[in-house]
């Protein structure tokens, strides 16, 4: 009786397996040779299965992105299949296209999902929502607001730098890029949520924001891959005893950290700020509006209400992490290359040297007029080199191909396509930017202006068009003035043993294989 029941059930289950096996290799047959995408070049394997890019993801670490140039070489075309229904574009043209003629191309929505339910302008696949957005953010970033974000940058940068200097005391070597990333965190939160003090402390930098941020990073894969694991999880890390994440490290310290101190203290933050601007709203309506919630809550086409805390939450949290790790990267990698070199170093200590006999005192004098970082063409092109060789977003940050469809390279893309042109594939353009791996501020400098105009169009490290980087222009005010105060205020050394190039991995963010650790001396 057990026996005759047992034989259609294991049948079954056979008959069952064999019919999924099938379906699969007809899947897989009609990808690889009747699929529209079916003729772009590319490994087999990433037109078969979409686990070819997630192997890159989650066995090798960091992704696909510095593989890229070498398959468009490989495959000898400007397109190249990297998934079933995902290509990879080295195409400045259709790069236009893609991302910056308008109407451009749509965020793909299955890309964005790992910040499900996340509503905010990074994430927001729409894009009559995304322009309300933005234009509620965009009068916090004009160039009228500028001496604010500078004044405000310098403090930080003065603050990181004391307590630099007290750890650094005795020759000891600090990981520049914690430091650096506390001290963008800081800045953002001070400059667009009018956070008054230290998100993170400078004095234990390597804080739960961060850590969490790199957690992120690292398993974004997970997020997107699952998207239902994000509220179980964050549910988890709220609540779960501590014997639940022993062993596992990144989640112990996420859990510990980031909900209970970091998220409390910004969601507090967002409801004070909520409150105050309501509770003032008449007489803060002749005052220009400081902060992003002031903007969102002030701006009548966004329709929110101070009681809308989780949306103003996820804002200031999605503004957060877009604002904390790029500066910080970028400057780590100027620093490690302006260090590497004797001769970097030199040339920018020399034109530093002049803006100080210029301005007495230096950037910290009362009048200093932050324009003037503006002016020093050798800085300028030393943090443009940083932004060149390790963009700080290197890699794939798919739209979605309208229904018009798209040609490029005699192949016709059609509507519903993901395509991707990663930052990193343009920046090391061998014949744009010969010898593209060397870092060669020298490149940037005594251009014709056609030679310059051409460079520019391959140089995208804050994206382009209405999707570009909102804070762009904040950012290299803030970057030139922390090269500037650091290289300033003290003898940097870098660490000995560490590689001649700093090797990255792209975890969303780029993210250095090696820290570069330094030694810093206050000059005499
Ligand atoms: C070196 C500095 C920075 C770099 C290289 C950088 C790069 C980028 C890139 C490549 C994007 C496009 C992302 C995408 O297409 O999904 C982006 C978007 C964005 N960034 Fe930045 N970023 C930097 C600094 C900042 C800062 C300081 C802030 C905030 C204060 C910020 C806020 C944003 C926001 C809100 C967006 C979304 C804009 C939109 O969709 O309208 N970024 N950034």
């Amino acid at each position: 009786m057990l026996e005759s029941m047992n034989l259609p059930s294991s049948a079954i289950l056979t008959t069952g397996l064999a019919l999924a096996a099938i379906f699969r290799a007809a899947v897989v047959l009609y990808r690889l040779y009747f699929h529209p995408l079916c003729c772009v070049p590319g490994p087999k394997l990433a037109g078969a299965t979409s686990l070819y890019l997630r192997y890159y993801e989650v066995v090798e670490g960091g992704g696909i992105t510095q593989l890229l140039p070498g398959l468009h070489k490989k495959y000898n075309s400007p397109v190249i299949r990297i998934a079933p229904n995902h290509v990879h574009i080295n195409d400045i043209e259709a790069y236009k296209r893609a991302f910056t003629t308008k109407p451009s191309f749509r965020k793909c929505p299955d890309f964005y999902k790992s910040a499900q339910g996340v509503d905010t302008i990074l994430t927001t696949t729409d894009p009559q929502r995304h322009r309300v957005m933005r234009n509620a953010m965009l009068p916090l970033f004009t160039p009228r607001d500028m001496t604010r974000i500078f004044l405000i940058g310098r403090d930080h940068i003065t603050k990181v730098a004391q307590v630099m200097s007290r750890q650094g005391r005795d020759g000891q070597l600090l990981d520049l890029l914690v430091y650096l990333r506390a001290l963008t965190a800081n800045f953002v939160a001070g400059t667009l949520l009018d956070h008054p003090s230290e998100l993170v402390s400078y004095e234990a930098p390597q804080s739960g924001w961060i850590i969490a941020q790199e957690f992120i990073g690292r398993y974004r894969w997970i997020f997107a891959d699952i998207p239902f694991l994000v509220p179980i999880g964050l549910f988890l890390l709220s609540v779960s005893p501590e014997w639940i994440t022993i062993g596992f490290r990144d989640l112990f310290q996420v859990r510990t950290a980031f909900p209970v101190r970091v998220l409390a203290n910004i969601l507090q933050h967002c409801e004070n700020v909520g409150n105050r601007v309501l509770s003032t709203k008449r007489e803060r309506e002749k005052e220009a509006p400081q902060t992003v919630f002031d903007k969102l809550l002030s701006d009548t086409s966004y329709k929110l209400t101070s009681r809308d805390t989780l949306a103003l939450f996820q804002q200031a949290v999605v503004l957060m992490i877009a604002g904390t790790a790029s500066p910080a990267i970028t400057l780590t990698t100027a620093f490690f290359y302006i260090l590497k070199s004797k001769d970097i170093e030199t040339r920018l200590q020399d034109e530093l040297d002049n803006l100080e006999q210029r301005f007495p005192g230096g950037m910290t004098s009362a009048d200093f007029d932050w324009r003037e970082l503006h002016k020093l063409p050798y800085l300028e092109a030393v943090v443009k080199e940083s932004l060149r060789i390790i963009p700080a977003v290197p890699g794939l940050l798919p739209r979605v191909v309208p229904s018009t469809g798209l040609n490029i390279a005699s192949h016709y893309l059609p509507p519903g396509t993901r395509i991707s042109a990663a930052h990193y594939v343009f920046h090391h353009n061998e014949t744009i930017f010969p010898n593209p791996g060397k870092f060669d501020p020298d490149r940037w400098l005594n251009k014709s202006p056609e030679d310059l105009q051409l460079m520019e169009q391959y140089f995208m490290p804050f994206s382009k068009g209405p999707r570009a980087c909102i804070g762009m222009k904040q950012s290299w005010v803030f970057m030139y003035t922390a090269v500037v105060y650091l290289l300033g205020r003290f003898e940097m050394r870098l660490g000995e043993g560490l590689p001649g190039v700093l090797e990255w991995v792209d975890d969303g963010t780029a993210v250095p294989v090696v820290r570069p650790v330094v030694r810093v001396v206050e000059r005499g």
